[in-house]
């Protein structure tokens, strides 16, 4: 019982910081926990206010037979959610928003750019973005894992934003970077034509940023420039 309040706590957590990074707008969006061990998802209650989200009002979903736990009702998502969780075994939470700039993209079916270091530091490549699908069973899910790439993220298209990770911190950074690089790109076009970063360079960015960058051990010796 003890994991299970905690991970209540954590999908409450997320989602009410959702709206406090900007990310969504009254009732739009969702987050969800993934716990391997119990099989069961944790998830935002359908419609309800971000700041009357406590672990106890949390939704609990068998994973394996989607069957809902309590008397809330979970995300509309919760199929999205659910269908990532059964096709990436790696992922341990999902986000789902609609925030302003990343979603302005989506509205015209374009993909943010790789012209940006923090975007190869953090996807690896562009944010995809999928045609729009309905909200129907699967099609969100299929469209995610037909069209996504490296980035723990991408764009549904006239729709929004989807980012995943191995847990509810990653998930929410990819969430946050995914806007943060979104306005820079509308902010390039207000000044002219942004310029692709070479693949090369990205790959560079990527691997430093994902095997080497903060307080992680170095899983690689820094290559020592060879004197002369
Ligand atoms: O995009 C949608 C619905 O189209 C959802 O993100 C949004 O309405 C939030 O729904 P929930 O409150 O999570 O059921």
């Amino acid at each position: 019982m003890a994991h299970e309040l905690e991970l209540r706590e954590q999908t409450a957590a997320l989602n009410r910081a959702l709206p406090a990074a900007g990310l969504v707008t009254m009732h739009s969006g969702n987050a969800s926990v993934y716990d391997p061990d119990s099989g069961k998802l944790f998830i935002k209650p359908s419609g309800m206010d971000y700041d009357r989200i406590t672990p106890s009002e949390v939704v609990e979903v068998d994973v394996r037979t989607g069957r809902v736990f309590g008397s809330n009702k979970p995300s509309v998502d919760l199929p999205h959610h659910l269908f990532l969780y059964r096709n990436l075994p790696d992922v341990r939470s999902v986000i789902h928003t609609h925030s302003n700039y990343a979603t302005a993209f989506a509205a015209c079916l374009k993909p943010i750019p790789l012209c940006l270091t923090a975007i190869a530091d953090e996807f690896g490549g562009e944010v995809p973005c999928a045609p729009y699908v309905g909200n129907e069973d699967d099609e969100i899910g299929r469209a995610i894992l037909r069209y996504r790439n490296t980035a723990p993220a991408i764009l549904l298209g006239n729709h929004g934003v989807f980012a995943w990770g191995p847990t509810g911190k990653a998930a929410l950074k990819a969430a946050v970077m995914v806007e943060d690089v979104a306005k820079t790109v509308f902010l390039a076009h207000q000044l002219g034509q942004p310029q692709a970063l070479p693949e090369e360079e990205a790959r560079k960015w990527f691997d430093r940023y994902q095997n080497r960058y903060g307080q992680q051990p170095s899983i690689l010796p820094l290559p020592l420039k060879q004197a002369g």
